[in-house]
């Protein structure tokens, strides 16, 4: 959701002269997964139901993401941690506007861009061919994308064993498909840029690789969340660590203070 209280473009300056990106207020996600009385949500079930005429499909409710609050301001990296299931991928959706707040709100300058292992790129169409799309679908105008695609063949590394950016990404490992996927966003400059996980899916090489674009993206004023289980990753790249557990925010401050008491814990 587009802040409405602030004109596109304008720079509202708080907090000694930084400038807010992202406010997280109050936010909660609820998901909702449809039960069926007869079992499951198959067309099966659902045509048992409807001929059977037995009740609707109980709904069952997910709270998770539970009233966090926080403000992200423009140069600053952020790491998102916590447990399996603590909400932190539903969190960066949120803010990346693709999940609904039951309540709260999210206000972000401009439209932040979720890079996610699994965000959309054609199997069937070449490397090549998905990084005309993909920076296209970013809003690149046609001779930029042409200048671009090179470097960003390049940055994937998906060419160090052999022409693969003139094969279709079925043909790709995982790690080969993040790694393009990681070097087609990153191309472009993003007030907002959400990670989910993407650097911890390359190698080493590649893993310093895109740190060091990171660290590029965040002086290019723009704010970078990272959301990762490699604490490595997160210290090398984030000044400052927010704590998810159970979908509640348990703390929120620098890196090194936030990740030692995450591994003091009990
Ligand atoms: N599409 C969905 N439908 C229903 N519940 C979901 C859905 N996605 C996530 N959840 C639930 O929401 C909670 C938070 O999940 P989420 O994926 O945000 O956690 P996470 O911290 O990113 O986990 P992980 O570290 O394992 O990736 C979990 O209880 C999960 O079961």
């Amino acid at each position: 959701m587009a802040d409405q209280t602030q004109p596109a473009g304008s720079t509202a300056v708080t907090d000694q002269g930084r400038v807010p990106t992202v406010v997280v207020d109050d936010v909660h996600v609820v998901y909702r997964i449809h039960k069926g009385a007869t079992g499951g949500t198959s067309p099966v079930s659902a045509l048992k139901r409807i001929v059977s005429r037995t009740n609707a499909p109980n709904i069952t409710e997910v709270h998770a993401v539970k009233g966090v609050s926080f403000t992200a301001y423009q140069g600053e990296a952020i790491g998102l941690i916590g447990s399996n299931g603590s909400g932190k991928s539903t969190l960066l959706r949120a803010i990346a506007g693709l999940l609904p707040v039951d309540r709260g709100a999210v206000y972000t300058m401009g439209q932040p861009s979720l890079l996610g292992v699994n965000a959309a790129l054609l199997n069937d169409l070449s490397g090549e061919r998905n990084v005309v799309l993909g920076c296209l679908a970013m809003g690149m105008a046609p001779e930029e994308v042409k200048r671009l695609a090179p470097e960003i063949i390049e940055f994937s590394g998906i060419n160090e064993r052999g022409d693969f950016a003139s094969l279709p990404m079925r043909t790709y490992s995982s790690g080969m498909g993040a790694r393009l996927r990681f070097a087609i966003a990153a191309a472009k400059k993003h007030d907002v840029l959400l990670i989910d996980e993407a650097l911890a899916t390359g190698d080493r090489k590649f893993r310093r690789r895109s740190e060091q674009r990171v660290r590029e993206l965040r002086e290019s004023a723009g704010t970078v969340f990272l959301v990762s289980h490699s604490l490595s990753s997160i210290v090398d790249t984030c000044e400052r660590t927010i704590w998810l557990e159970s979908g509640v925010l348990r703390m929120d401050g620098p890196t090194e203070e936030v990740i030692a008491a995450y591994e003091n814990q009990p």
